[in-house]
């Protein structure tokens, strides 16, 4: 039998310095008989010579367009919008299965070329639970930077760090007042909740968690008492939203959404009361100014779609710690295994809403 060749691209955004798979878990994959090629990249936050010297092949940066055709590659964040046409199997997170902006296109580069997307957010196991995901690490940077920017203390723009980088200013700002804030993070029972529950913690600010259970009848002014809402719910199906347009009028404490799902241009937006993302030059955007009269202060969010990779170490290093045994599921006697077969449904799934 050929060997799985895994083939990690480098990422087409400049800002992304993560990597899916770590130079200290190649070996894993090269033991069970794997084929490794990784490309050069300016910026990944490990470098090609350690993963070199972990026993992977290097290629140019991306090469992963005349790849064999049998490679799977494997990256993280979209694929330059070239080629036209995509042939091979692609490992990453495209955001191209629930009618987000420019998923059509994406599926259509995939059908042109008889590609396959086997989209990470869909390894799924055999409950439907994700089994791979950068969430905590997510979680916990959008909390941070609620409260950094809470305290008036957030650098502009933003830029990777190292967790006591940012754990000193954490710190820093719950010693200044920020354990003062009252923040509420929904999805608080998931993967990214957890994170941004760490984080307040850190800065030692209380912190509401609610999940499907606490918002099942969802108590808007609770909600709207609470300084800062870190969102990190994922749902599949259109729920009804946690803020709407009509709710900014009214007497409120929220000043800033953390938007860390960052779902902003799908159908189960939470808070459709913003529906861009927001960047690393400018973290924070208004969506109100407020009303003087009433003591309402103006509603700000922030909505990075790739917090992790403020921490790029650390994410890198917890998803290549979850992902890799999984990509030993690959080879699974001819038949990959069971997240790799959600993930491969998910995809005709997808292509078959294209064509009806
Ligand atoms: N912004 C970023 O950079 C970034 C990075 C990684 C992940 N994410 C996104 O963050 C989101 C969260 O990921 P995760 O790994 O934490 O997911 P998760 O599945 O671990 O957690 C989601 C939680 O949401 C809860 N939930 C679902 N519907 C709810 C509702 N109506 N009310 C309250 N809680 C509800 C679930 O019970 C679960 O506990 C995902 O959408 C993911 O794509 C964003």
């Amino acid at each position: 039998m050929q060997p799985v060749h895994v083939w990690i691209r480098s990422e087409a955004r400049g800002t992304e310095r993560r990597a899916p798979v770590v130079p200290a878990d190649v070996p894993l994959l090269l033991d069970a008989g794997f084929e490794v090629t990784v490309e050069e990249s300016p910026q990944r936050i490990f470098t090609v010579e350690e993963y070199a010297a972990a026993g992977a092949s290097v290629a140019g940066e991306g090469t992963w367009v005349d790849a064999p055709h049998d490679a799977y590659v494997l990256g993280i964040k979209e694929l330059p919008d070239e080629p036209a046409s995509l042939r091979h199997r692609h490992i990453y997170f495209a955001h191209a299965f629930k009618g987000q902006d420019d998923a059509r296109r994406t599926l259509e580069r995939f059908r042109r070329g008889g590609g396959r997307l086997l989209d990470i957010e869909y390894l799924t196991d055999t409950d439907g639970k994700r089994v791979v995901a950068f969430g905590y690490w997510a979680g916990y940077v959008g909390a941070a930077l609620g409260v950094l920017h809470l305290a008036g203390t957030l650098t502009v723009p933003l830029a990777p760090m190292a967790r006591h980088e940012l754990d000193a200013q954490l710190e820093q700002a719950g010693k200044d007042g920020a354990d003062l804030l009252l923040a509420l993070v929904t999805g608080g029972r998931g993967r990214s909740g957890r994170g941004a529950h760490g984080a307040l913690l850190t800065a030692g600010v209380p912190v509401t968690r609610w999940d499907l259970r606490e918002t099942r009848d969802l108590h808007k002014q609770a909600l709207l008492g609470h300084d800062l809402l870190v969102n990190c719910v994922v749902t599949h199906t259109p729920t009804t939203p946690f803020l709407e347009r009509a709710d900014l009028d009214h007497e409120r404490r929220l000043r800033v959404l953390a938007d860390v799902t960052c779902d902003v241009t799908g159908p189960t937006n939470m808070l459709p009361v913003n529906t861009e993302i927001t960047t690393w030059e400018e973290p924070v955007r208004r969506l109100h100014s407020g009303n003087p009269e009433q003591g309402t202060a103006p509603l700000e969010v922030i909505a990075i779609d790739n917090l992790p990779s403020l921490l790029p170490r650390e994410a890198s290093e917890g998803f290549s710690a979850d992902l890799t045994p999984h990509l030993l599921g690959l080879a699974e006697e001819g038949r990959p295994s069971v997240p790799w077969q959600a993930a491969g449904r998910a995809f005709d799934e997808a292509i078959g809403r294209l064509e009806a």
